[in-house]
């Protein structure tokens, strides 16, 4: 088995092990990203077996995704709890800081995880570091304040791009992914969240209860022990 095949059958290890903990009747967040799409894949099989329970999506594709797998997605801007969000990272560390927005949706992904009662991250082995720091922090950004933001974060900062043409999210917005030093997390999320103009960013450091990490097809579970949401 080549690496690639062995780290997805840990993403949908991992998936297995938070799909467990969904119950009927509950309101499911859903994330976004190959990770994430294992957990779907894997509730909408449960949905088959007579599991009653209704989602929201961080995203659309998400959403189709759950969709065309017969499990009710309900729209977000109308909830205003949800019960359990299952999520993949980019990086996750033993405090349960981690790294998201690889794939665009993290202002989703934020806004879903604080709603949630219980926000629970999976990932293969690859994603986890002793800290978060050697990924960039995506940056989401109102296109009226693109320059300047850019500015303020300096050189670390690039434009994502696909092929030629700027990025946009599910919400319409460009990307910045700024490549900066992470050896105070939380000072580096102050500094986001007090800057005009941005409107999210990939570090979630509050937001993540839990974690299932899979390695090799081994399982493991961190668990935050004091969260208020
Ligand atoms: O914007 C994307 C999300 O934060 C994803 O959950 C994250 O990038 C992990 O994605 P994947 O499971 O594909 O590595």
């Amino acid at each position: 088995m080549d690496q690639q095949d062995s780290a997805d059958r840990d993403k949908a290890a991992a998936a297995a092990a938070a799909v467990a903990e969904v119950e009927d009747g509950m309101l499911v967040g859903l994330g976004t990203g190959s990770t994430a799409a294992h957990a779907i894949r894997l509730l909408a099989a449960r949905v088959a077996d007579g599991l009653r329970i209704t989602a929201v999506a961080t995203s659309h594709a998400s959403a189709e995704q759950a969709r065309a797998a017969g499990i009710r997605v309900l729209d977000f801007a109308q909830v205003a709890r949800v019960d359990l969000t299952i999520d993949g990272a980019d990086r996750i560390d033993p405090r349960l800081f981690a790294i998201k927005g690889a794939g665009g949706a993290m202002l989703r992904e934020k806004i879903v995880a604080a709603a949630s009662d219980r926000m629970v991250v999976i990932a293969d082995g690859s994603k986890y570091r002793q800290a978060i720091g050697d990924a960039s922090v995506p940056v989401e950004v109102l296109p009226f304040a693109l320059a300047s933001v850019a500015a303020r974060l300096g050189e670390g900062a690039m434009l994502r791009q696909v092929g030629r043409a700027p990025y946009h999210t599910d919400n319409g917005n460009p990307v910045l992914d700024w490549n900066v030093t992470l050896d105070d997390p939380r000072a580096v999320a102050s500094r986001l969240d007090a800057m005009p103009g941005v409107l999210g960013h990939g570090l979630f450091l509050d937001q993540v209860d839990a974690a299932y990490v899979a390695q090799d097809g081994v399982v493991t579970r961190l668990e935050q022990r004091s969260r208020s949401h």
